[in-house]
């Protein structure tokens, strides 16, 4: 049977139980044998994260620790240079068998985006897109990407076939939780518990990350 792996990308500027639930239900819902969490270490496409990319990557994998089926994969600080996610893909298709099932999980204010991506109309040539509501984003898709859906879209994932090239979006209940939010929450003060999980609200404490200078 080919291996069936997700990826979360993100900032992760923290981890939050937004990204941890999501993953946990991709991974029992589509059936999926691993999901890997990169970081990016030089998002290009926002502003620069408030947390360099080693204590990023420090919370995730804190996050994800004895999490059956969650890993975290730190390819993209190991290169120089902007965190393209085409080259993530060609990267991790240079090491999977060619018959692994790579399914690249995004919420729908990312999928939004893709057009604006580097080189995004090769992203489809290596995984399938899984994509997953937020709360409070606007319906409306760019033009390409109504198109992008015409063409590619499935109607359930259990209908994603091959190793990628096809997109589904997925009924997932979604928590109304962003790390906007929560940097926010740090910089008044607020207790941010079961927003992310203990040990990242630890490591944030103990290195006075986002500006949090009291017990949180
Ligand atoms: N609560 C959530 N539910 C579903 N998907 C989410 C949620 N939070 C983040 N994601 C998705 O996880 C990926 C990484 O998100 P990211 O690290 O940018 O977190 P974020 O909360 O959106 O951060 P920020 O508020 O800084 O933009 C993106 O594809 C994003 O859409
Ligand atoms: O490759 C790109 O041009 C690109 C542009 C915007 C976003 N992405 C990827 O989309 C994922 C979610 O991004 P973000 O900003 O929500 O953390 C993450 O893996 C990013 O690397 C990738």
């Amino acid at each position: 049977m080919a291996k069936k792996i997700g990826i979360l990308g993100g900032t992760f500027d923290p981890v939050h139980i937004g990204h941890l639930r999501s993953a946990i239900e991709v991974l029992e819902d589509c059936e999926l044998d691993e999901v890997r969490l990169i970081p990016g270490a030089v998002p290009p496409h926002r502003a620069t994260p408030m947390v360099g990319a080693q204590q990023r990557l420090d919370m995730v994998r804190l996050a994800v620790e004895g999490v059956a089926g969650l890993s975290v994969d730190d390819r993209e600080l190991r290169r120089e240079g902007p965190s393209w996610s085409i080259d993530t893909l060609v990267s991790l298709r240079e090491e999977l068998p060619s018959q692994a099932q790579l399914y690249f999980i995004l919420g729908q204010d990312a999928f939004a985006g893709l057009p604006g991506w580097h080189r995004w109309q090769e992203v489809l040539l290596h995984c399938h897109l899984l994509v997953l509501q937020r709360p409070d984003m606007p319906a409306a898709l760019p033009d390409a990407l109504q198109q992008l859906l015409q063409q590619r879209q499935v109607a359930h994932h259990s209908g994603l076939q091959g190793p990628g090239g096809q997109i589904a979006l997925l009924e997932q209940p979604p928590l109304p939780v962003s790390a906007t939010a929560i940097r926010g929450a740090l910089a008044e003060q607020r207790n941010i518990r079961f927003l992310v999980p203990d040990a990242v609200r630890d490591y944030i404490q103990q290195h006075g990350l986002y500006g949090a200078i009291h017990s949180i």
